[in-house]
């Protein structure tokens, strides 16, 4: 695996307000590949914003390690931070007004970054071009934001945030405001973008339909990662080429749900959802160690009256394993 772009290592952000403290992000783990797209999900709260507005340059983390392509981020000058901000990433938010300069064109939109950067007018007005043909926006140039569609508008932000050519797009909640179907056309872009300009893509969304065509998708609970879905319904054939990597595996009888999971170091995992709902793990799993992998099974516990201290039986032929 290449050397990751973003290193997220035991992340801790507390606010302060008045005489309260916040802790928005409690020892938060996570390594994302260059070309990777990954969308961050989780509850209101969870802390997704906050891992945003750090990976952003925008927020300092109170403790713990954060790394993006090669900058870290708890050391940085204020000159070095806006360079970072400048040129090693681009942002797009979920309102359009703060992606967007309302009285400019779509096209000054695009220049505006690059003029902040000192690239002259024939230049960037050549790219400013190039960018909205390539979010698909090339007949547009001339138009103003309150002239485009809301998933016009997003486009026009995606071209802004690419203007100065970052290594890494953050995009938190870009489809908030848009109704579905432009909220795939948004994602389809993102993706094309992902796999046609090699870019890394970190998405915060709330929608677990538009997080499916990532590479993996990671859950945040309580400023923590809790689980990262690596890929959701995966045929069983293609189950048994990926035996050796580590994962969990829950066992169906046609279709097998297939999901990395977190162990923290105290040797804690927690289960997907989808593993508590479709077995009966009832609170207590018997694990069976081999020489290469982990199986987890459901113990079906014969209640004989003495509830919590009677005789177990495993009684289950469901499975999950761990490889
Ligand atoms: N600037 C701030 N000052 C104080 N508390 C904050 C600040 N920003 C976030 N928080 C708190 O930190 C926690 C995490 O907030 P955050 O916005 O990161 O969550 P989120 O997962 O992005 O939520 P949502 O999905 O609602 O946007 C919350 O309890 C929030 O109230």
């Amino acid at each position: 695996m290449p050397e990751s772009i973003v290193t997220c290592d035991n992340l801790v952000k507390i606010y302060k307000v008045a005489d309260l403290e916040v802790v928005a992000l409690q020892g938060l783990d996570l390594e994302v590949a260059p070309g990777e797209m990954i969308a961050i999900v989780g509850a209101s709260g969870s802390g997704k914003s906050t891992l945003l507005n750090i990976l952003s340059g925008l927020d300092m983390p109170s403790a713990g390690g954060c790394r993006v392509a090669n900058n870290d981020l708890t050391r940085l000058t204020s000159a070095q931070r806006l360079n970072y901000r400048r040129y090693v990433v681009g942002q797009v938010w979920q309102q359009s007004g703060r992606n967007l300069l309302p009285e400019l064109t779509a096209g000054a939109n695009v220049a505006l970054p690059q003029m902040l950067s000192g690239v002259k007018t024939s230049e960037r007005d050549k790219r400013a071009h190039e960018l909205l043909e390539l979010v698909g926006l090339n007949d547009k140039f001339n138009k103003r934001p309150d002239q485009l569609s809301g998933g016009e508008q997003q486009r026009c932000a995606i071209a802004v945030a690419l203007a100065n050519s970052p290594q890494i797009l953050l995009a938190d909640e870009p489809t908030g405001e848009l109704d579905s179907v432009t909220a795939h056309e948004i994602y389809d872009l993102l993706r094309d973008l992902n796999q046609r300009l090699g870019l890394t893509i970190i998405t915060v969304t709330h929608d677990a339909a538009l997080a499916a065509n990532v590479d993996r998708t990671i859950a945040i609970r309580d400023g923590r990662t809790s689980t990262e879905t690596v890929r959701r319904e995966a045929e069983l054939e293609e189950l048994h080429e990926h035996m050796q990597e580590a994962s969990a595996i829950i066992g169906l009888s046609t279709r097998t749900h297939r999901e990395s999971v977190l162990i923290d170091r105290a040797g804690r995992l927690q289960l997907p959802k989808e593993a508590i709902e479709r077995l009966p793990f009832n609170g207590r799993a018997e694990i069976r160690i081999t020489d290469d992998h982990v199986e987890l099974w459901p113990l079906q516990i014969e209640n004989n009256g003495n509830n919590g201290t009677g005789d177990q039986t495993q009684t289950s032929a469901s499975k999950g394993e761990s490889h």
